[in-house]
C-alpha cells in the first residue's frame, strides 16, 4: 500500500524571469527550487501554497491570482511514500522576495534557469509550465540523483 503525502510548489513569474529559491536546509538543500512545502491538517492546498510562499520569501499572492498548472508524483525505489506535489504559478503578487532561513530567492531569465543545480526532473516538466500548459508528471527515483522511469502528459485543464 502506497502512502501519499501532499506538497505545494509555487513559482512567481514575470514576462522575462522566474523566481527560484536556493534551499538553505533540509530536503533538497542547495538546490534551486520553487517555494512550497507540506500542507497542515486543517488548511486547503491553496492556503498551504500561499502560506509557504510567504514564509519562504515574504511575498503575498491572492488566491484568485494563483494558477494551478500541474501535478507531480514522486516515488522512490524501496520507499512506500509517494510525494504528491501540486504546482502553481503566479504573475501577480505583492512584496519583494527576500532571503529567509529557508530560502535565498533570485530571479532567473528564462534562458538562464540553473537546471544543473535543480532536481533532475525539473528540466523534464518546466517546458510545460513555462508555456502555461497544464501537466501531470510521474517520476520514479532511485536515490535522489537518478530517475529510473518517468512520464509527463499534457492535461486539458488543472
Ligand atoms: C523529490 S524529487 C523532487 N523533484 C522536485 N522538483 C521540484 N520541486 C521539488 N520539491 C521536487 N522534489
Amino acid at each position: 500500500m502506497l502512502l501519499k503525502k501532499l506538497y505545494t510548489l509555487v513559482f512567481l513569474r514575470t514576462d522575462t524571469a522566474i523566481l527560484l529559491g536556493l534551499k538553505k536546509r533540509g530536503f533538497g538543500c542547495n538546490k534551486w527550487n520553487g517555494f512550497g512545502g507540506k500542507i497542515e491538517p486543517k488548511e486547503t492546498v491553496i492556503e498551504a501554497a500561499l502560506r509557504e510562499l510567504y514564509e519562504e520569501c515574504c511575498v503575498t499572492v491572492k488566491p484568485e491570482n494563483l494558477q494551478s498548472i500541474g501535478q507531480l508524483e514522486f516515488t522512490f525505489e524501496g520507499d512506500p511514500m509517494m510525494m504528491d506535489v501540486r504546482v502553481f504559478s503566479a504573475t501577480v503578487f505583492e512584496g519583494t522576495p527576500i532571503e529567509t532561513e529557508e530560502m535565498n530567492p533570485k530571479w532567473f531569465p528564462y534562458d538562464q534557469i540553473p537546471f544543473k543545480d535543480m532536481w533532475l526532473d525539473d528540466a523534464l516538466w518546466f517546458p510545460y509550465m513555462l508555456k502555461g500548459q497544464p501537466f501531470y508528471g510521474k517520476f520514479h527515483y532511485q536515490g535522489f540523483d537518478k530517475i529510473l522511469h518517468y512520464s509527463v502528459e499534457e492535461l486539458d485543464s488543472m
